[in-house]
């Protein structure tokens, strides 16, 4: 049976549950319930703290885990990304009161207060930046007007809770991240149980990045037709009963389908429609 951690509070927690839930596994019922069996799926889910994922996972004792890039490089656990999953996506930096500071190397001889104290000794040791590093459990904004901390590196999205705080971002990025499945470090990458379950994942991946488009159109627009929509190997081309006239069916990314149903409405296409994808196995 393969066990799998998963998040079991936090931003991940429900958009991981609902992925497992669209690749056809049972998900628990309520948010207490710490551990549930799939039996038909032969999987045993783990409901952890995301924090703690990757050190489960690299103890060995659970096969693969849900979590988030930084949080995986913030634990320093022997584990590695095996599949990014698209949501949760963040990135890691900086940020202080206006004037403060305008790259890492004014960093020296300040406190930085972050949650992620990993990532930020890290990222500051290969700056070669000596500077102090304070861990807060969350919340970390306010630290600055608390006076416990000039700077802090937080996760960022949207920049809403930067902005309450009156703080702005400084420096590059220090990373981006996103969901991600993990693995011990240099398991088997050939196991059929983490093949299959990475292959479900990444099924629920395509059906929500694309969608399926079907049309109709003259013999010799083919070529353009098909150039305009090349799909994922190659279309689908179907003779109809009108002499002339052939059907086409590939899959296009679904941001990209209304721009490609009026390129090809214009090269003479017709009875042009888009149908979701509710799964998938490339
Ligand atoms: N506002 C956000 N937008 C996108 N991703 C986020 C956001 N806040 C946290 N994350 C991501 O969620 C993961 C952290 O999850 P975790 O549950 O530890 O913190 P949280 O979502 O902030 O929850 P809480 O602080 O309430 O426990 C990280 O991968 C982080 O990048
Ligand atoms: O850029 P934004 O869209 O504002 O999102 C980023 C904020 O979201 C998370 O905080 P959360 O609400 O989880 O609180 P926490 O700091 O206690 O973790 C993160 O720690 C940032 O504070
Ligand atoms: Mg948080």
């Amino acid at each position: 049976m393969l066990r799998i951690a998963v998040p079991n509070k936090g931003s991940l927690s429900g958009p991981a549950a609902e992925m497992l839930h669209e690749a056809g596994y049972q998900q628990r019922r309520e948010s207490k319930e710490l551990r549930i069996v799939d039996p038909e799926n032969e999987v045993e889910f783990f409901y952890l703290r995301p924090r703690d994922i990757a050190i489960y996972v690299s103890s060995g004792r659970l096969d693969i885990g849900i979590t988030g890039r930084d949080l995986l490089i913030d634990s320093g656990a022997d584990a590695e990304e095996i599949l990014p999953l698209g949501f949760a996506r963040s990135t890691f930096r900086f940020a202080a009161k206006p004037g403060t500071a305008n790259g890492i190397e004014d960093l020296k001889g300040k406190t930085v207060a972050t949650s992620y104290e990993g990532i930020v000794a890290g990222h500051l040791a290969d700056s070669g930046v000596d500077a102090s590093v304070v861990h807060l459990d969350g919340a970390v904004e306010t630290a600055i007007e608390l006076g416990v901390a000039e700077v802090i590196a937080d996760v960022v999205e949207t920049g809403t809770s930067l902005r309450n705080a009156g703080l702005e971002v400084f420096g590059e990025p220090i990373m981006k991240s996103e969901a991600i499945v993990v693995r011990r470090t240099g398991a088997d990458a050939e196991d059929p149980k983490v093949q299959q379950f990475l292959r479900r994942l990444q099924g629920v991946l395509v059906a929500r990045t694309y969608v399926m488009m079907d049309y109709d159109c003259r013999v010799e627009q083919l070529e353009k037709a098909v150039a305009l929509t090349p799909g994922l190997e190659s279309p689908t081309v179907s003779p109809l009963h009108n002499e002339g006239w052939v059907a086409v069916r590939a899959m296009v990314p679904a941001k990209e389908a209304q721009r490609i149903m009026d390129d090809l409405y214009a090269i003479g296409a017709r009875a042009i429609l888009t149908t979701a994808i509710h799964a998938c196995r490339l």
